[in-house]
């Protein structure tokens, strides 16, 4: 199921222009504030109207429909649960109002672990569950697609890690494409499939996550601070000594103790700023993960700093290392180098579940 999405519309002060078309999984809109991406979302619900839009879900034109009619479903930034009904009866309401089967209760409400709040109404919910029944009531409006506007803006960062892996669990198990709109860069290396950079009313960059997040040349556009890449690995094993052991298409990288399976698929975001290089082989060093690749790609920006780019046995990954470090160690594409990669660099919140492998 594929969301093909192709808009013009003009504000007074702005101008929004973007195609694109989104496969399955779920798109990542990132950009800063006021960059257009909620003015995408409402189109595709049908909230806004858009000057000229063709907008197609598995070929199926939405542009003419009605809200109603579209078979979306809308998590806002606000829960915005009803507060007279219960849990059960939020969830209930949109399959009502459409007059459609509640098909899939059970398994929804197991999947976002909701089974235990059904009667209860949503003041007395923390701001964690009120988001995973808002997110178990747009499933089960019987939507073909699920939109998502900065679901969690309202959570802090702990609240936020809790509820990740829920949506991780959405994108991998419920075949439903969704339309994520972000603008934290680690939330997005975590969940999406796809992203969509969205900058003052135009798409600058668009791909598969693992691409754009290690592309160099998009690096800035995200945000240097933030910059890194992401490598999928498998759980080898958990080491008596509080370690994990991940294989990656290089070698061996280990981090503080993850909670998945052995033979699970993880997806680790590295920090470009947490890699070091070096051109042998270090000795004597205290960082576990050395893991050897070669250089692809070497892009200077404005400041001191230099973004390489490595290729890790089919991988990328990406390192922020400054100018003079460059120059010293002749980095250039084709240059082989080992990266260094700090095993308590790598947060337990940038390492989430891949394809079906649920942590914890
Ligand atoms: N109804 C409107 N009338 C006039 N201008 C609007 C309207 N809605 C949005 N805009 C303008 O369009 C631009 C894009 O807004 P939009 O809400 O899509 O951005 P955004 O990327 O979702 O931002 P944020 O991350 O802050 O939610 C902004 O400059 C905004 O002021």
């Amino acid at each position: 199921m594929s969301l093909s999405v192709e808009i013009a519309h003009r504000f007074p002060a702005f101008q929004l222009e973007v195609a694109f078309t989104a496969p399955p999984g779920l798109t990542c809109l990132f950009g800063r504030s006021g960059s257009g991406k909620t003015t995408i979302i409402n189109a595709v619900a049908g909230l806004l109207r858009p000057d000229q839009a063709r907008i197609t879900l598995d070929g199926v034109a939405l542009q003419d429909l009605a809200p109603h009619k579209r078979r979306v479903g809308y998590v806002f930034q606000d829960a915005r649960l009803f507060p007279h009904l219960t849990v059960a009866q939020n969830l209930a309401y949109g399959a009502k109002v459409r007059r459609l089967p509640l098909t899939g209760f059970d398994r929804i409400v197991d999947l976002l672990g909701i089974g235990g709040l059904l009667e209860r109404r949503p003041a007395t919910l923390s701001g964690g569950e009120k988001s995973r029944v808002a997110i178990g009531r747009a499933l089960l409006s019987g939507p073909q697609i699920l939109l998502m506007d900065e679901p969690f803006s309202a959570l802090d960062e702990a609240r936020k890690a809790e509820i990740l892996p829920y949506v991780e669990a959405l994108r991998d198990q419920m075949g439903l494409p969704i339309l994520y709109v972000s603008h934290s860069l680690p939330e997005v290396a975590r969940l999406a499939t796809t992203i969509a950079v969205i900058d003052a009313g135009r798409l600058v960059a668009f791909g598969p996550a693992a691409e754009v997040l290690s592309d160099p040349v998009t690096a800035p556009l995200l945000g240097l601070a933030d910059a890194g890449a992401i490598l999928t690995a498998q759980i080898a094993a958990h080491e008596a000594d509080g370690l994990t052991r991940l294989e990656t298409g290089a070698g061996p990288l280990w981090l503080p103790r993850l909670a998945g399976a052995i033979g699970g698929q993880v997806r680790v975001r590295i920090a470009a700023q947490d890699v070091i290089l070096a051109r042998a082989r270090p000795d004597g060093l205290s960082a576990l993960n050395i893991l050897p690749c070669r250089v692809s790609a070497v892009q200077e920006g404005r400041g001191p700093g230099v973004l390489v780019q490595l290729d890790l046995g089919g991988a990328a990954l990406l390192a922020r290392i400054t100018r003079r470090s460059a120059q010293a160690l002749e980095i250039a594409p084709g240059l082989a180098v080992f990266a260094v990669v700090k095993t308590v660099a790598v947060a337990q919140g940038d390492v989430g579940a891949e394809r079906g492998s649920p942590l914890g």
